[in-house]
């Protein structure tokens, strides 16, 4: 290799909000790290948290040219501050999932062709054909994804192929909706990216192909066969497979870094680019999950990754194939009512205390005495529930709980309900199964109690502050070799590892079997009549 010291790797993450990269060197030390916020450090383009929300309140994008300049402006902060491209011996990348990059006809011979003497955001100006990009938020697409389910079959059946209902932010449906609504912008529109296979295009100065993992996220891959749907394809728009171009795995090495960065920055000409992928993806491999571990971060909204090899996909909650290993697949699972419902009991029954609130778990006994409690103060998407519904152990309805008693209701619901919708999507607990907790909710031990009560697994904690760019960096040593078959894990074995917080309480699993499975009939009680909600 041309670098003349030990090989540095990069991770780059185009988040929502920010364009962040991270150096690790062979020792997987973080040696280098920077981002670049769209609103503060890009204010030309107007953005709050880095997207546009439309006058509609439904139509939320991205300008695809603030991401192209932030690439600039990181790169210069990089060489402004000597660090030294050419030790860069491989660098893989994330981007936010669902996002869509549209290149307008004869882009690619204007990317091949790139004056090392300006920067990107000149050179690729005239190279969109729609300049404010679809990006996750968005939900205005209801009405394709209405006509996407009926096209295939129904929801359950376009779940199977490409494992998940319709939804409004995939890819498929907003192709779908800029073909009906604007179809002279998709007739000039020569290739169609994921904002992860967009940003390797950049890196590459050729357009890079959809990795099976974002891929996934489209309502358009097949993810047994990892090839595109004919029939969702076609659902969409026509002529769509040769504006997507290949799938490929997303370990693969696409090439080399292009003669745009080598001579502008000082790459080496060595400096091999691995597959692009989803930010959830990433931080899978940037939290070294392996087959049977749960990531859950506890947020404003409750979102659990997990390891599935045999997926059982459903009308909830998405399955994606692995990022790290091409025969295994990722769940993901969303909870809406997560932070802020915790906060709001927390307020009424524990004097707004997390101190307070922890001695309740403690003074409570596991399983509650078989009181059970659904607290969706907004919509929930996993199950489509809503209102707070409280249960004494004879399955009677009661209006209110003592405080204590609430606050254990809230939390081993919460629990009781990811364990119950993980499973249902073919997640199985393993004696090697470990929770990874991260998110506000983490630094709480009371609460991290009663999580690995409920799942009768241990609970570790680890800092995903970058998950997602470490594990771009991580996946980029892993491409060189993937080859060879060795596994992600054992090419980061001296990364940092999850700390043990908490093991289950004894007895603990016995208690919860029976107060599962009377949840789960109740939360069929519960549910409101679906209205075409694909969230
Ligand atoms: O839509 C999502 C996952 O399905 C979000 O987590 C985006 O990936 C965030 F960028």
């Amino acid at each position: 290799m041309a670098a003349s010291e030990a090989p540095w790797y990069l991770g780059w993450d185009f988040s929502t909000q920010q364009l962040k990269v991270i150096a690790i060197d062979e020792q997987l030390r973080v040696i280098y790290e920077d981002n670049i916020h769209f609103d503060k450090d890009l204010p030309e383009f107007g953005t709050h948290c880095g997207v546009h929300v439309h006058s509609d309140k439904l139509t939320v994008t991205s300008p695809v040219l603030m991401w192209v300049k932030a690439l600039d402006m990181i790169l210069e902060k990089m060489k402004s501050s000597g660090f030294k491209f050419s030790h860069v011996r491989a660098f893989s990348g994330a981007g936010q999932q669902h996002g869509s990059v549209y290149w307008k006809e004869g882009a690619s011979q204007i990317l091949k062709n790139l004056s090392p003497d300006l920067p990107l955001h000149q050179l690729l100006k005239a190279c969109f054909s729609v300049s404010d990009s679809p990006v996750w938020m968005d939900s205005s697409t209801t009405t394709q994804c209405l006509s996407l389910e009926k096209a295939v079959g129904g929801a359950q059946n376009l779940a199977n192929i490409t494992g998940s209902r319709a939804c409004e932010r995939f890819t498929g449906n907003q192709i779908a909706k800029i073909y009906s609504q604007n179809p002279e912008v998709y007739v000039q529109t020569e290739r169609i990216s994921l904002v992860s296979s967009f940003a390797a295009s950049l890196f590459l100065s050729a357009y890079a192909p959809i990795d099976y993992c974002d891929g996934s996220g489209m309502n358009l891959l097949q993810i047994h066969d990892k090839i595109w749907s004919t029939a969702c394809l076609n659902a969409c728009a026509p002529g769509l497979e040769e504006k997507l171009g290949p799938v490929v795995p997303s370990s693969s090495v696409l090439g080399s870094v292009s003669p745009y960065y080598i001579q502008r920055y000082g790459f080496s000409p060595d400096c091999k680019v691995v597959t692009f992928t989803g930010d959830n993806p990433a931080s899978l491999a940037g939290m070294k999950l392996e087959e049977g571990d749960i990531a859950i971060s506890l947020g404003t909204s409750d979102t659990l990754f997990l390891w599935i090899k045999e997926p059982a996909p459903a009308l909830e909650g998405h399955i994606f194939c692995n990022p790290v290993d091409s025969r295994a697949y990722m769940a993901l699972l969303c909870f809406k009512n997560g932070s802020l419902i915790r906060e709001r009991i927390r307020d009424d029954c524990a004097s707004g205390s997390w101190d307070e609130f922890s001695k309740a778990l403690k003074c409570t006994v596991v399983g509650n005495n078989g009181n059970l409690g659904f607290y969706f103060d907004v919509i929930e998407i996993t199950p489509e529930a809503v209102g707070i519904h409280r249960f004494n152990r004879d399955n009677n309805k009661v209006p209110d709980f003592p405080k204590e008693v609430e606050i254990r209701a809230l939390i081993e619901g919460q629990f009781m309900a990811k364990r119950i919708h993980a499973e249902k999507l073919g997640y199985k607990i393993m004696p090697r199964t470990r929770i990874l907790a991260t998110g506000g909710a983490s630094y709480n031990k009371e609460i991290l109690q009663v999580l690995s009560d409920v799942f009768s697994a241990p609970v570790y904690t680890i800092d995903t502050a970058n998950s997602a760019c470490l594990g771009c960096a991580y996946r980029a040593i892993h491409g060189l070799v993937a080859e060879t078959s060795v596994s992600l894990v054992d090419v980061v074995k001296l990364a940092p590892e999850p700390r043990l917080v908490v093991t289950p309480t004894t007895g603990a699993d016995q208690l919860y079997q029976p107060l599962l499975k009377r949840y789960a009939e109740l939360e069929q009680k519960i549910l409101y009549s679906p209205v075409s909600s694909h969230l």
